[in-house]
């Protein structure tokens, strides 16, 4: 540890979903930091994985121009949602969530039967209608279990069924999907290159796929689960008749309700763990050797987090250059002991007595201060 003037602390969370951004949790976290060591040397790094947030976290990091369009949202409604031109004018960076995410619909709304991921194909048109040619597009945080067919119907993807007319949208009606038909895809496809950054390494089906493990948070009942599960076999089943793709043992196909098994049958895309990319994009590694300690955190933290959030990849890192790393969530879930031997040396969940969800949610900026500065003056403890 460095003297204690120059004691440099890193915070580099995630967002709070449903409640503050990466950069609302890092302003209330350097309050906390600031009352206990007022000379420290903050360095902050707001982070993001490939949901919300995701798009952020590069224009700061790399800068470039917001570009806003309406698009449909799950349900079909329009809804503004904005995508990033880097500095080069060929590379886009798309957040599906802007079009396709769960915040963008009212709790009871919900339904992974009825939802579409068409408004995130829209998104990926319009960046290679304005030329850009390398897209690098986040996946997760969405209200989608439909493996993609609304993003890809944007692009000119038909789904067809035993009569040849189309099927509805919706991770429910895949069920009655017999033939894909590619002859009205947009010939942009071929030309641009897509990198998917997932924020989860589940794959497409089964136990630990994307409808077992994530729908039930878009609002699936168990009844549900077991059908989507059904539907996205039966459309990988399609895609290795029709495209000759064989998309169900990737790591990332089930991320975003199958939009990353999705992207790589419909659109040539790669799929990499977007902690990867942001972690490259944003110098995170060179930051963290820098650091005496390192705080990051998330809304929920619980066995999945292992599964590649970005709390999990900052404190491998930490594990690697040997730093103390706090983990702050507003909820520790099931199993969060097992992070411990993931690198995390303490984690601590904000609310500090039986409060409700509600009120932990309004109170998180007070209650991330906190937890920081309780961390902050075990340290100043052991420092004197
Ligand atoms: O969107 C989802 O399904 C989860 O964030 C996992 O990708």
């Amino acid at each position: 540890m460095t003297t204690q003037q120059t004691m440099n602390i890193l915070l580099c969370p995630d967002s709070f979903k449903d409640c503050l951004s990466a950069q609302e949790v890092i302003e209330a976290l350097a309050t906390g930091v600031q009352h206990v060591f007022p000379e420290a040397i903050i360095t902050k790094i707001p982070l993001a994985d490939g949901g919300e947030g995701f798009v952020q976290t590069l224009l700061t990091a790399l800068g470039g121009q917001l570009i806003s369009i309406q698009v449909k949202n799950p349900l079909g409604r329009l809804t503004d949602a904005s995508y990033g031109i880097l500095g080069d004018k060929q590379t886009a960076v798309i957040e599906m969530a802007a079009a396709s995410g769960i915040e963008l619909l009212k709790p009871e709304e919900r339904n992974p039967m009825l939802t579409s991921t068409f408004g995130t194909g829209q998104l990926l048109l319009d960046a290679m209608q304005r030329g850009c040619r390398n897209l690098i597009i986040g996946i997760g945080g969405s209200a989608t279990n439909d493996g993609g067919t609304g993003m890809a119907k944007a692009l000119g993807y038909r789904f067809l069924n035993i009569h040849g007319d189309e099927i509805a949208e919706g991770g429910g009606e895949l069920a009655q999907l017999h033939h894909i038909d590619t002859s009205k895809v947009t010939a942009l496809l071929k030309q641009t290159q897509i990198t998917v950054a997932c924020d989860v390494t589940n794959p497409l089906t089964g136990t630990h796929g994307a409808s077992s493990v994530y729908g039930p948070q878009k609002g699936a009942t168990a009844e549900m689960v077991e059908k989507l599960d059904e539907n996205l076999q039966h459309l990988a089943n399609c895609i290795e008749k029709d495209l000759d793709k064989t998309i169900l043992d990737l790591a990332g196909g089930g991320a975003a309700g199958g939009l990353g098994a999705g992207l790589v049958a419909f659109a040539h895309a790669e799929l990499s763990l977007g902690f990867d990319i942001v972690k490259e994009q944003t110098q995170l590694e060179k930051a963290i050797q820098q650091a005496d300690f390192i705080i990051t955190g998330e809304g929920k933290m619980d066995v999945q987090t292992k599964q590649g959030k970005t709390p999990w990849g900052v404190a491998q890192l930490a594990k690697k250059h040997h730093k103390p790393c706090l983990g702050i969530a507003g909820f520790l879930g099931e199993g969060y002991q097992e992070l411990y031997q993931e690198g995390f040396t303490s984690l601590l969940a904000l609310p500090n007595g039986p409060i409700s969800l509600q009120e932990s949610i309004q109170l998180a900026s007070e209650l991330l201060a906190d937890k920081a500065e309780q961390a902050m003056r075990l340290i100043s403890f052991y420092r004197h």
